[in-house]
C-alpha cells in the first residue's frame, strides 16, 4: 500500500471510531431505560419538547408519552436523563421512595438567590433540606400548618373583614387605584395583601395597615413574576446558562431574577427588623425562634445549616406559594365560577344554611359545607397549579417498574395529566364539584384521586394551610359578593392559561357586587 492510501484508511477508521463513540454517548439510549424518542445530538429531547409545544413543555411530554404508549417517558435533556411520569400509581410509588427525594442543582434554583447559592427548601436536599423543612414545620405546626390555630384563624378573619371593606368601599389610597378601577378589581393583585398580611401575622405577628400595604402588594407581584417566568423543566437557562447574556433571553432571565430577588428583599427587610429587636428572653414569633436556633450554633460546625441567608431563602419558599401561588389558584377558581354561575348559587345557598349573614364563615363551618369543599378540590384538580410538580432527582441507581434508572436522573410527575386522566375521571374537562360527593351529598374524600400537592417526604409543606386559607377566602367572598365579568372582556377563556412554574391566567378584571 502506498503511504497516501494508509493515511486515508487510518483517518477513516478514526472517524468511524469518533462517530461510534458519539452514537454511544449521545444517541443510543441507555440499556433498559424507559421508552422515549432517540436522542437528537446536542440539544437532545429539550429541542424536541420545544418543537412539539414550546409554551407548555409538560403537554409536549404527555404527547410523547401517548405516542410511545408509556406511563414513564424516558428523555434526555442536554446530557441529563429525565423521566416524566404520567400515571397516578407510578407517581405515588416514586414520590414515596426515598431514592427519589433528591433535587437537582439546576441553574434556575441558583438564579433565585442573590449569591447564586442553592438555599431554601424547594431546591435543596440532604441535611440542609431536612433541617430546614423539619424546623419550619415543627414551629409552624401550631399556626395552621398541621393543627388548627385559634390565633391564626382570628387574624385571618380580621384580614378578611378588611378585604370585604376594601371591596365594598373601593380605592382610598393611590396605589390601590392601580388594581381597583371603575368598580372592577384586578386578579390576582387583589389577593396579595390579604394573603400576605395573613402570612406575616404568622411569621412576625405583624400586619401592614391598608395605608402602608403597597410593599406587601409589590412582594406578591414579584413572586408572581417568578412564577410566571420560571418553568417546571428548569427553563432554558438551566441547560444553557450562557444564554442569559444573549438578547432576548436576558429579558426572561431578568424577570426571573428580579421576581425572586424582589421578594427576597422584602423578606430580608422583615427579618432584619426582627433581628434588631431580638431578645432571647422574650421569643415573640417564628422568626425569633429561628434566630435563637442560629445563635445556638457556630458557623464553623460542619452540619451548620441555620444561617441568615438560609432563613431568608426558606421564608421566601413559604411566602411564594402562600401568597403568590394561592392568589393564582383563587383567580383560576374565580374564572371557573364566572363560567358556571350555578356553582356560585349552590355555594351561596350552603353558606346561607350553615353560616347565615351575621358573621364570617370559619373553619368550623367546613364540615357543614361539603359542596364548597368539593368545589375547592375540583379547582385544585382541574387547574393543577404546578403542572409537573417540582423536579426530583434520584440519589442513587435504582429500578422502577422494571426499568434501570441511573443516579442523578431528573424526575417530573405530570400532575396535570394525572389529575385529568379520562380513564380515572370520565369527564376530566368538566368542572363538576359533584364528582367528590357521595349519594347523600356528603363529601367523599375517597373519590378524590387527584394529586395537586404531591405526596411522600417532599409533599407540599403547606397543604393544610393552603386548603384552610382557600376555604376562608372563597367563602368570605361568596357570602358577601356576586361575581360579574367586565363586559368588554366577555367571559374568561380557560384554554388560554399559560404555563410558567405554575399554570396561570393573564391578569383579568372582575366586579364583586355586594349582595
Ligand atoms: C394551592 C396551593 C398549593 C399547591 C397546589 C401546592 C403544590 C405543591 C407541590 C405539587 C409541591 C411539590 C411536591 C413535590 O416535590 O413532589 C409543593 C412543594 C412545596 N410547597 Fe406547596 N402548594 C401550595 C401551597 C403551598 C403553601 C401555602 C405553602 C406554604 C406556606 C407551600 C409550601 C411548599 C413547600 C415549602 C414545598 C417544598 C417541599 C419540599 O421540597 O420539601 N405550598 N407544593
Amino acid at each position: 500500500m502506498i503511504p497516501n492510501q494508509i493515511s486515508v484508511l487510518l483517518w477513516s477508521a478514526l472517524l468511524v471510531l469518533i462517530l461510534y463513540r458519539f452514537y454511544l454517548n449521545n444517541i443510543k439510549r441507555p440499556p433498559n431505560y424507559p421508552p422515549g424518542p432517540p436522542r437528537i445530538p446536542f440539544f437532545e429531547d429539550y429541542a424536541l419538547l420545544l418543537l412539539i409545544n414550546g409554551r407548555h413543555l409538560h403537554r409536549a411530554a404527555s404527547k410523547l408519552a401517548r405516542y410511545y404508549r408509556t406511563k414513564i417517558l424516558g428523555l434526555s435533556l442536554v446530557g441529563v436523563p429525565l423521566l416524566v411520569v404520567h400515571d397516578l400509581s407510578v407517581a405515588r410509588e416514586i414520590l414515596t421512595r426515598h431514592e427519589f427525594d433528591g433535587r437537582p442543582s439546576l441553574f434556575l434554583a441558583l438564579m433565585r438567590e442573590k449569591h447564586f447559592k442553592r438555599r431554601g427548601i424547594f431546591f435543596t436536599d440532604g441535611l440542609e433540606w431536612k433541617d430546614q423543612r423539619w424546623f419550619f414545620l415543627r414551629h409552624l405546626r401550631d399556626y395552621g400548618f398541621g393543627r388548627r390555630s385559634e390565633q391564626y384563624e382570628q387574624e385571618v378573619e380580621q384580614e378578611l373583614s378588611v378585604l370585604v371593606d376594601v371591596l365594598k368601599t373601593g380605592p382610598q389610597y393611590d396605589y390601590e387605584r392601580d388594581f381597583m378601577r371603575d368598580g372592577f378589581v384586578k386578579c390576582p393583585d387583589i389577593f396579595f395583601i390579604v394573603l400576605g398580611n395573613a402570612f406575616l401575622q404568622i411569621l412576625v405577628g405583624e400586619r401592614f395597615h391598608r395605608s402602608k400595604a403597597e410593599t406587601v402588594l409589590t412582594a406578591g407581584r414579584k413572586g408572581l413574576l417568578f412564577l410566571r417566568n420560571g418553568d417546571d423543566y428548569g427553563t432554558v437557562f438551566s441547560f444553557f446558562p450562557w444564554l442569559r447574556f444573549v438578547f432576548p433571553y436576558t429579558i426572561k432571565y431578568n424577570k426571573i431574577r428580579d421576581g425572586m430577588l424582589g421578594l427576597s428583599r422584602f423578606i430580608e427587610t422583615t427579618v432584619r427588623r426582627q433581628q434588631n429587636t431580638f431578645d432571647p428572653s422574650n421569643i415573640r414569633n417564628f422568626i425569633d425562634q429561628y434566630i435563637r436556633e442560629m445563635q445556638r450554633h457556630t458557623p464553623q460546625e460542619d452540619t451548620f445549616t441555620f444561617q441568615f441567608d438560609q432563613l431568608v431563602a426558606s421564608l421566601a419558599d413559604f411566602y411564594l406559594p402562600a401568597v403568590s401561588g394561592a392568589a393564582v389558584q383563587l383567580s383560576m377558581l374565580l374564572q371557573r365560577l364566572l363560567l358556571q354561575p350555578e356553582v356560585v348559587g349552590r355555594i351561596q345557598q350552603e353558606i346561607e344554611d350553615a353560616v347565615g349573614t351575621s358573621r364570617l364563615p370559619t373553619l368550623d363551618d367546613r364540615i357543614n359545607m361539603p359542596y364548597t369543599e368539593a368545589t375547592l378540590r375540583e379547582s385544585l384538580r382541574i387547574d393543577t397549579l404546578i403542572p409537573s410538580g417540582i423536579v426530583h432527582r434520584t440519589i442513587h441507581n435504582t429500578i422502577i417498574q422494571g426499568y434501570a434508572i441511573p443516579e442523578n436522573t431528573l424526575v417530573l410527575t405530570s400532575l396535570e395529566e394525572i389529575n385529568n386522566q379520562p380513564e380515572v375521571w370520565g369527564d376530566p374537562k368538566s368542572f363538576r364539584p359533584e364528582r367528590f360527593l357521595a349519594d347523600d351529598g356528603k363529601l367523599a374524600p375517597s373519590k378524590d384521586r387527584s394529586l395537586p400537592f404531591g405526596t411522600g417526604k417532599r409533599l407540599c409543606a403547606g397543604e393544610t394551610f393552603a386548603r384552610n386559607t382557600l376555604f376562608l377566602v372563597l367563602t368570605t367572598i361568596m357570602q358577601n359578593f356576586s361575581l360579574q365579568p367586565r363586559t368588554s372582556d366577555g367571559l374568561p377563556d380557560v384554554s388560554k392559561r399559560r404555563t410558567g412554574f405554575v399554570t396561570n391566567p393573564d391578569d383579568f378584571w372582575i366586579k364583586f357586587v355586594p349582595r
